[in-house]
């Protein structure tokens, strides 16, 4: 079994732990909350399910100790980029870190690089395996008519701040200006990407949306999985499809 932590409880945690209460392979050992306010309590309580699994600490437990008492081989993060702090002892114990955290500074990102020498980190602005997918067709897409206008529209929820980190990380892989990125924010939307290829007599869209927040728990499992093998570097979740399909076309019989 690989053993996962958690990091941050809040409206996107409460619901991506789900997926790993029914893993087989992965077992989740605890969850770390910002605050104390639901210290002693387990996250399987939060999903009706009949058994206490992963107890709820606070940020009030973190240190060296907690580790030691409490090992696991992958901590998961979908907290804020300012929890990038832990990182390091982290990494000093060889525990591989699958960071969901939309946007770092510059500086963020360095640490990052310089921490995966010493042990493997997978950062995805978007963890969901639909929304990858879809950026390894628009490449597709984009090589085979270079000549396409590409606009990327970005629907959340009311209160989000910032621009969507996947249609950032969406645009710099197109090599596409941030300028063309439109943001929509209302009500209740969860995440919905749209790529859109104009050409003069038709037009490509490309979209995705996320129907539960479950999907980015199933995607950060996925990431577990596959990072748990990895000794050093840091990766995002295209080198995971990349090598996954490639394991996948290896495998397939040639007649
Ligand atoms: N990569 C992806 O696919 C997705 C990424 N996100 C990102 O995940 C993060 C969390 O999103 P939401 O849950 O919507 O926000 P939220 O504000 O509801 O939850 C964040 C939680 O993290 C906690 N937190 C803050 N600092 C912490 C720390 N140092 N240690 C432990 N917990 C800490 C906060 O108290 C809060 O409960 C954001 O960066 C968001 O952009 C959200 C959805 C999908
Ligand atoms: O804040 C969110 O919720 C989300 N943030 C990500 C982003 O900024 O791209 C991903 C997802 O759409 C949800």
């Amino acid at each position: 079994m690989i053993r996962v932590g958690f990091m941050g409880f809040g409206q996107t945690g409460r619901e991506a732990v789900f997926p790993f209460f029914g893993s087989k392979r992965v077992d989740l050992c605890w969850v770390m909350k910002h605050s104390d306010e639901l210290r002693g309590l387990y996250a399987s309580s939060f999903h009706h399910l009949d058994y206490d699994k992963a107890p709820i600490f606070s940020e009030c437990d973190w240190s060296e100790e907690f580790l030691i008492q409490n090992p696991v081989d992958v901590v998961v993060d979908f907290s804020n980029s300012s929890n990038v702090c832990k990182y390091d002892l982290l990494a000093r114990h060889g525990i591989r870190i699958v960071s969901a955290v939309s946007k770092y500074s510059d500086e963020e990102v360095a640490l990052l690089q310089q921490l995966s020498t010493q042990t493997a980190i997978i950062w995805s602005p978007n963890i969901t395996l639909g929304i990858n997918i879809l950026l390894m067709a628009s490449r597709f897409i984009q090589a085979a008519t270079p000549e396409a206008d590409i606009q990327i529209l970005e629907s959340h929820f009311k209160d989000k701040k910032e621009i969507s980190g996947t249609a950032q990380r969406i645009a710099d892989t197109l090599g596409v200006d941030h300028d063309n990125i439109h943001s929509i924010r209302a009500g209740g939307i969860l995440g919905e990407h749209e790529i859109i290829f104009g050409y003069p007599y038709q037009t490509i869209r490309l979209s995705h949306d996320t129907i539960s927040r479950r999907a980015f728990g199933r995607g950060a499992l996925s990431c577990c999985r596959w990072i748990y093998k990895k000794k050093t570097g840091l990766f995002n979740m295209s080198d995971m499809l990349v090598e996954d399909m490639r394991d996948w076309l290896n495998g397939l019989e040639i007649a």
